[in-house]
């Protein structure tokens, strides 16, 4: 797609050493002997990670320097900051002139939304969509200026958007589809393409999922008629440089160059046409909140601007979105995680408000619909949640209601694949937490305890790939992961932070608490949200290990563990040590 890939390997030994790199991040190329801040030789984004290598996506490769030892250097992304700190300066004059002048006040609070008073009806495209699903897209189709689509965990958000989206386009609408991660866009492409809209994903296609890159902007231009032209212009522009080279009269070298100039001209324009020819032909647009701010999308306005995971996302990006158009559709969970602050003065003064959850509480219901079919969890799974959160307003679909983890293929039916809800009680049992050098929290018994039943699910017949523990501390992921590369047979068991799994799933969930002490302190445990993601990630087992005696001392993590006393199966921690 116009870009080379590098695939950089270690001068000595066949693993890298230790390293911070991530998919995704912005590198600098320099040869190995470079003083920081010294001239790179290119700049890229890290495409795949190995343990041997690293493989980086280049404009342009550099000509030279690429035959002695090199050193690449992570770059701070100031990209994102930068573009937020636009937006909010564009804000202050879009509220005059700009396509979102209409939104601005309903979303400060300043005028009523407004609403179709009829019920709009669709003929949908999905015929499988619930009716919870159905009001939500028709009350989302009567919107004028907002409207919030709160989707309880595995409730089919992304379901609901896609027909939301669907339907919008069959009006004759152009969308800009966004949401805060790559992923999530991607997910909403690969759905969307399905239907063959007519979309485009901006975006840097190292960042794309493989099965998107063919919705990709670059691709699509590369296949546009004013890039193929481009191209030739360019062969052209290589056959005159080769006569300049050789040129000796000077009037003819200045006839070449004068010529070589209008040419590159013409090249670049002939490439901005194929870029906008491609964003104007397209009904949908999709982008990360970020890069809705891509100077390609300069002069084009959207009907309807719709973001998904918004109440994952800080205000300020959806602004980067939201002035693209007159009316929003913001779908999300503000019952769930919100998005990271790092700093805690910005924390104080409220930026970890995202926009949907300050919507919910400005309009409620006049502009909200909750979906209330959930197709993930067993019911028993889902009742605490519902109950504690959601006004016990949440069903579970009949296809999961009573699903079992013995009832997949291959997993036998015993003591451990048998309940629904396990509590594994510590107290008592020697495993007082820890702190480690960052001070996260850890408790090496309880991890010893959460491996021990992964591993009876995994001779039960579980696949190790269908079970995930989840842990509110980082330190305790990586006592986990130690434990578990230990057993062979534990390869594919996934261990992630419970913010780091936030929107997945796994049929079988054990979820570490880790806090055990005399002065009974949770911490951030206590936090609904965190323990609402966690329960929840689980279709057909759950199974929380903790001090049942410490985390009671939270009123909120006392019903918890009341209800999985009542619903589940009990089990001392003694037992796991004993075995
Ligand atoms: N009406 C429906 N009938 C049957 N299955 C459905 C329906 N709606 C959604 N699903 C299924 O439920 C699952 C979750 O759907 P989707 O990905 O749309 O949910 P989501 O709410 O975006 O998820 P998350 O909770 O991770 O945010 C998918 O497997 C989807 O196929």
């Amino acid at each position: 797609m116009g870009k080379t890939l590098l695939e950089f390997q270690p001068n000595k030994g066949d693993v890298l050493p230790a390293h911070k790199f991530g998919t995704h991040d912005v590198v600098a190329l320099k040869p190995n002997k470079a003083d920081a801040g010294s001239a790179s030789l290119g700049q890229g984004v890290v495409y795949r990670l190995k343990d041997s290598s690293i493989t980086v996506a280049f404009d342009d490769i550099p000509e030279d320097g690429l035959n002695s030892p090199l050193r690449l250097e992570k770059l701070a992304n100031e990209v994102t900051y930068r573009r937020m700190k636009d937006a909010l300066i564009e804000l202050s004059k879009a509220v005059q002139t700009g396509p979102c002048a209409n939104l601005v006040p309903v979303l400060f609070g300043e005028k009523a939304p407004m609403r179709s008073k009829d019920t709009m009806k669709f003929s949908p495209f999905n015929k499988n969509l619930d009716d919870s699903q159905k009001e939500a897209i028709s009350k989302a189709l009567g919107s004028r200026d907002v409207f919030l689509l709160h989707g309880p965990p595995g409730t089919g958000k992304t379901t609901t958007i896609i027909e939301i989206i669907l339907q919008e386009v069959k009006r004759g609408s152009k969308i800009l589809a966004c949401a805060a991660s790559n992923i999530a866009v991607d997910n909403i492409v690969e759905r969307l393409a399905r239907y063959r809209t007519k979309l485009v994903r901006l975006g840097h296609p190292a960042r794309l999922l493989p099965q998107v890159l063919d919705s990709a902007l670059d691709a699509q231009v590369l296949r546009a008629d004013n890039s193929s032209l481009a191209g030739d212009i360019r062969k052209e522009m290589k056959v005159l440089n080769s006569k300049l080279l050789k040129a000796k009269d000077r009037n003819t070298k200045r006839d070449i160059r004068k010529e070589l100039r209008a040419l590159a001209k013409e090249e670049r324009k002939r490439q901005q046409l194929a870029v906008t020819d491609v964003l104007k032909n397209a009904d949908v647009v999709l982008t990360t909140l970020t890069g809705a701010s891509s100077k390609k999308l300069n002069g084009i306005t959207f009907d309807l601007v719709v973001i998904d995971e918004a109440a994952q996302a800080l205000e300020v990006a959806c602004w980067i979105a939201l002035l693209k158009g007159p009316r929003c559709i913001l779908a999300g969970d503000h019952l769930q995680l919100p998005p990271t602050i790092q700093s805690v003065e910005a924390e104080k003064k409220g930026m970890g408000k995202t926009l949907f959850e300050r919507l919910t509480e400005a309009y409620g219901e006049e502009i909200t619909s909750m979906l209330t079919v959930q197709y993930r969890m067993h019911e028993h799974i889902m009742s605490w949640s519902s109950k504690e959160l959601y006004n016990n307003k949440i069903k579970a679909h009949s296809s999961v209601a009573g699903h079992m983890l013995y009832d997949l293929e291959e997993v036998t039916r015993s003591s451990s694949t048998e309940p629904t809800i396990i509590l594994i009680d510590t107290t008592g049992c020697d495993m007082e937490e820890v702190k480690d050098e960052e001070e996260s929290t850890m408790n090496e018994g309880e991890a010893a305890v959460s491996i021990a039943h992964a591993k009876l699910l995994v001779e039960s017949g579980v696949n190790a790939s269908d079970i995930g523990i989840i842990t509110p501390y980082s330190a305790q992921v990586t006592c986990l992961k130690m434990m578990r590369n230990k057993d062979a047979k534990l390869k594919d068991l996934e261990i992630s932070t419970v913010d780091g799994f936030q929107g997945r799933e796994k049929e079988a969930i054990i979820i570490s608490m880790v806090r055990s002490n005399s002065k009974k302190e949770v911490g951030f445990l206590s936090d609904h949200r965190r323990m609402n993601v966690a329960v929840t990630r689980a279709r057909r087992q759950c199974c929380l290990v903790c001090d049942v005696e410490t985390v009671s001392n939270d009123r909120f993590l006392k019903r918890l563990v009341e209800y999985f006393e009542e619903n589940g199966e009990y089990l001392s921690a003694s037992e796991y040590q004993s075995s």
